[in-house]
């Protein structure tokens, strides 16, 4: 029994000499009165040395749950369900729809910080509501913390804060995760549940690290930040050919750090002003991306798609009608520019609130105007490239369960001379049969390398004939220009 239990009764009892003091103390003269209730107040802190918080569901306004209870339900859930005799269970709205565990009425749990012991308790207030015709009863839960009164001062500065801190925290964690697109200037949103993991991405061993660490580190910098006088933000460029896991690389991100993902589509923004509103309306935690910025940005500052469909439109006089479609669909004047998106992430942007990533994409890092890409602006670049027999190794366990094989000598060496995009290895790993055939996997990822590897050479082969055919070309029309000019001599 712990030694504020003992004293909960004595408590009790002190109170109801209280109450039998209040019966007799109006006969008594208020100078007495006065004198017994200072001493027998400090009798009872003297005795009671403990110091009890509530913390109430409903603060204020009767149907707004308070902010701090949520948060100690959650800070207490991983102690309740290790040490309540009686729990309640729900399902989590996560994306993994899990079960959170919670200790019932009048349970107790104990928590202990920095060397200080605590209890929790969940107490209930029933009360019968007299308002309605059919009486009905309310009840109104309670979080109370006790403590012994010595650590006053440590409890109320700093563990309370920890643990709404925490609280929260796990809040963030088990939420459901948001994608978001615009349309135009509005956001909508769709739960996110991309199942892609860091673990499941094909890189190199040493640079996924190095990525995870980086990000692991901004996520907890908020402090480091602040003190160097810096927006706590962070852009990557992720570059490489078509299918190298760049979108898979953010949702990645995003799962790593449990943060939700804009995806801004600029070739549906109408303007700067549109652009500026989108971005300030992201929220903390957040990865706003834009993908294959090379082609939604022309780096004049006009629109290159813009410009490509006035050339495709050609006839001016189309069905008027379809030119409404046809308006509706791409906004009218669409004119975002890259200053527009420079001056943002430099100056607005860097205001609003903080723990935001902002990610690029593109195929042609070398398109891109050194401006959008110098460090500060985007911290670090990325290389998503071809696989590697190492990135393959890890696919072929993801996909294939397998460590090795004896045909992984084969594709070690095929991977030496040809390029293949992960996308199009993780394609030939996909099981063929029910169930998976590893073998067949791994022959028909062969087979593919090898005729990628013929492919290669014929169209090298026809390279060096063009050329040669080419190189025929000029020196006969040098020939024959030497010839005339031989003749013109002679003449
Ligand atoms: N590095 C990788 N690791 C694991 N799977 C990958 C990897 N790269 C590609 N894939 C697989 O290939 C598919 C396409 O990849 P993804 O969309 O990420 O490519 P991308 O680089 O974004 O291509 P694009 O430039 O065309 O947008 C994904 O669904 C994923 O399953
Ligand atoms: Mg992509």
């Amino acid at each position: 029994m712990a030694a504020k239990d003992f004293f909960t009764p004595l408590g009790s009892i002190i109170a109801s000499l209280m109450f039998f003091w209040a019966m007799f103390q109006q006969y008594f003269p208020y100078e007495l009165r006065s004198h017994v209730e200072k001493y027998s107040k400090r009798l009872v802190t003297l005795i009671y040395p403990y110091i009890q918080i509530t913390f109430h569901e409903f603060t204020g306004e009767r149907f707004m749950r308070s902010e701090a209870y949520s948060a100690i339900e959650n800070y207490l859930s991983s102690k309740s369900s290790t040490q309540a005799k009686r729990l309640k269970a729900d399902i989590v709205r996560n994306s993994n729809q899990s079960l959170v565990l919670s200790m019932d009425d009048h349970e107790e749990v104990s928590d202990e910080f920095e060397g200080i012991k605590l209890w929790w308790s969940l107490g209930k207030n029933i009360t019968k509501s007299q308002v309605s015709f059919y009486p009905a009863t309310d009840e109104k839960r309670y979080y109370k913390l006790t403590f012994h009164k010595r650590y006053r001062e440590k409890v109320l500065d700093s563990y309370l804060a920890s643990v709404l801190k925490e609280g929260k925290a796990i809040k963030v964690r088990n939420r459901m995760r948001k994608l978001y697109t615009n349309n135009g200037s509005m956001w909508s949103h769709v739960v996110f549940e991309h199942p892609a993991t860091f673990q499941t991405l094909a890189m190199e061993p040493e640079k996924k690290q190095e990525i995870i660490e980086d990000l692991i580190t901004f996520s907890k910098a908020e402090d480091f930040y602040a003190r160097i006088g810096r927006a706590w933000k962070r852009g990557y460029l992720l570059y490489g050919p078509p299918g190298t896991g760049k979108s898979t690389m953010i949702a990645a991100m995003a799962n790593l750090l449990g943060y939700d993902l804009y995806d801004l589509e600029l070739t549906a923004v109408r303007d700067n002003t549109e652009l500026r509103k989108l971005l300030i309306e992201t929220s903390s935690k957040s990865i706003i991306v834009i993908e294959d910025i090379d082609c939604s940005l022309d780096l004049t500052g006009q629109r290159t798609n813009k410009k490509k469909e006035k050339v495709e439109d050609g006839d001016e006089n189309k069905d008027p009608r379809q030119k409404l479609v046809k308006e509706e669909r791409e906004p009218k004047n669409s004119q975002v520019t890259l200053s527009g998106l420079l001056n943002f992430i430099d100056g607005l942007w860097s205001a609003c609130g903080g723990e935001r990533l902002i990610v690029f994409t593109t195929n042609h890092i070398e398109k891109l105007d050194p401006a959008l890409i110098r460090k500060g602006r985007m911290d670090k670049h990325i290389e998503l490239s071809y696989c590697s027999f190492v990135a393959f190794k890890a696919l072929a366990k993801n996909y294939l369960h397998i460590e090795s094989h004896e045909l992984f000598e084969r594709i070690d060496e095929l991977f030496g001379e040809i390029k293949m995009t992960p996308a199009d290895v993780a394609e030939h790993l996909m099981p063929k049969t029910v169930p998976g055939d590893v073998e067949v996997s791994l022959r028909s990822l062969i087979q593919g390398l090898e005729l990628a590897k013929e492919e290669a050479k014929v169209k090298a082969e026809k390279e060096a004939q063009e050329q040669e055919q080419e190189q025929e070309v000029k020196s006969e029309i040098k020939m024959q220009q030497n010839s005339v000019k031989e003749n013109g001599d002679v003449k």
